[in-house]
């Protein structure tokens, strides 16, 4: 029988650190259409007045709930490297000098030769090439809405005198652009494919190529060019070669950015059924909670254990849990916020799975949650889980605890095993694992945290390694 007496969860043992990813609530301006009179009524004018709603815990009209989940965790973005400086068609002084044997002088216009006497003509410089990697400063992908375009600077071009023209400081070649992304970020092709899965700080990827530079040409007579030619090809024998000098384009891409949480455990259910509270007591988050339905709209990270003491660059927590919005019966048919959160499980190896005892039926609650997940993607039922049973401290769920433990328990194989043999659009949900626990807990009145705490480490420590790699959507 379950104990139903526990400190609160200020537990002495868990070291806690606050991480609280995605706190600002993004709602794009919309244009709103207002019919404005005129003062003798006859004529009627449309005008359109812009408006800009940003607002951070406050309650958004449910019109306005699901605009902000298509952007901060999706984006298409358009990158573009640097094109490539331009060579030139070098003038008569430098054409002077390698006549008189004056290139070894230096100074402006003079032109290097290589060991064996040839000449090294100076070409335009590469163009910047667009780099994305990941970054522990970045939360969400939001920013990306106000810039969706990047543009790598140019490289350098080589003067009429053979020299750097451009403003590059550093040369002709013209610096990398790097994007910065939040750590768990995709990165895909227009046409769908992976070109990335930044997973760790620091990984990058080369995105697009700047274009390369143009080269130079030697313009001469025609009685020169012959014994020119020894010492270089690039002298010009007609106004056609004059294309050679221009740069090559940058690369222009399209791409989507997809951010996909990292985390070891993802708390799932229906909503309100008190994820984010549950999150709160026992993480150093502080996500938004209250009594309506969506509460939550955005992932809230929160680390468990650890000492956040030894500052960031050593710290290590034991695990870290997001707090994903409130599924909903059809949420893998993109009813309410479901269903962009559930990508988000993907990199999970524990799901905590947290049902409202206190409700009318909270087994058909629980049945709910694990069918959308099953019509999403059926793998996910079979990842570890445990069934919390939140607000034990109502009578309503108090009293039918021991039961409602039992029929959850119910449903599901334990002995159920990963394989492809049965058709998995014929399986049930009882032909799929079941909890590992089930545990009763008032995550607001802090009775039974300690209890859940053990359940949910030791479900840890049972599939550490576990978790999924795998790219797909
Ligand atoms: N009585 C009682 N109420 C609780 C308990 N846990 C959470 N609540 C309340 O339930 C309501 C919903 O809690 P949240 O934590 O916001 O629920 P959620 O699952 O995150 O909801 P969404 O973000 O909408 O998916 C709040 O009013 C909480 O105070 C509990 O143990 N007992
Ligand atoms: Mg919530």
């Amino acid at each position: 029988m379950v104990s139903l007496i526990s400190p609160p969860s200020s537990s002495p043992s868990i070291q806690l650190r606050e991480t609280r990813f995605f706190s600002t609530l993004f709602i794009p301006p919309r244009s709103v259409r207002f019919l404005q009179n005129t003062r003798n009524n006859e004529n009627h004018k449309w005008k359109t007045v812009r408006c800009g709603v940003t607002s951070a815990g406050a309650s958004p009209p449910p019109s306005l709930m699901k605009e902000p989940h298509k952007f901060f965790d999706h984006v298409i973005i358009t990158v573009r490297a640097g094109d490539g400086g331009h060579g030139a068609v070098l003038n008569h002084r430098e054409k002077n000098e390698l006549e008189q044997g004056k290139t070894k002088k230096k100074g402006k216009g003079s032109l290097k030769r290589d060991f064996d006497g040839s000449l090294i003509l100076p070409t335009g410089g590469h163009g910047g090439d667009v780099v994305i990697y990941a970054d522990e400063a970045k939360d969400t992908l939001l920013e990306f809405h106000n810039k969706s375009r990047y543009h790598a600077k140019r490289g350098g071009n080589v003067g009429a005198m053979g020299v750097l023209t451009s403003m590059l400081r550093d040369g002709l070649v013209a610096p990398t652009m790097r994007i910065p992304v939040p750590v768990g970020t995709v990165v895909k092709s227009k046409r769908g494919k992976v070109l990335a899965d930044l997973a760790q700080p620091g990984d990058e990827v080369l995105v697009a190529r700047g274009g390369q530079g143009g080269i130079s040409l030697l313009e001469m007579p025609q009685r020169q060019r012959k014994k020119m030619m020894a010492l270089t090809t690039n002298v010009m024998r007609d106004d056609s070669d004059k294309i050679l000098v221009h740069g090559q384009p940058g690369e222009e891409v399209k791409l989507e950015l997809i951010l996909r949480v990292v985390a070891d455990v993802g708390l799932i259910g229906l909503p309100n059924a008190g994820k984010s509270t549950l999150l709160a007591a026992i993480t150093l988050a502080k996500p938004d909670i209250a009594d309506y339905p969506f509460t939550t709209l955005m992932p809230n990270l929160g680390r468990l254990g650890g000492d956040p003491s030894l500052g960031a660059g050593m710290y290590s927590s034991e695990a870290t849990l997001a707090d994903l919005p409130g599924l909903i019966e059809g949420a893998h048919l993109g009813k309410g916020l479901g269903r962009n959160f559930l990508r988000h499980l993907r990199r999970t190896r524990l799901l905590v799975h947290v049902v409202d005892a206190a409700t009318e039926s909270p087994v058909n609650d629980y049945r709910t949650v694990r069918e959308e997940l099953r019509m999403y993607n059926p793998a996910y039922l079979e990842r570890p889980y445990v069934v919390v049973l939140n607000k034990i401290d109502l009578p309503e769920a108090k009293d039918r605890l021991p039961s409602l433990i039992q029929e959850i328990m119910r449903i599901g194989n334990r002995d159920a095993q990963l394989s492809d043999e049965t058709d998995t659009k014929e399986r049930k949900l009882e032909d799929y694992p079941r909890p590992l626990s089930v545990v009763g807990v008032s995550v607001l009145k802090g009775i039974q945290i300690n209890e859940m705490l053990k359940e949910i480490r030791s479900a840890l420590k049972k599939c550490s390694g576990s978790s999924e790699t795998l790219i797909s959507t």
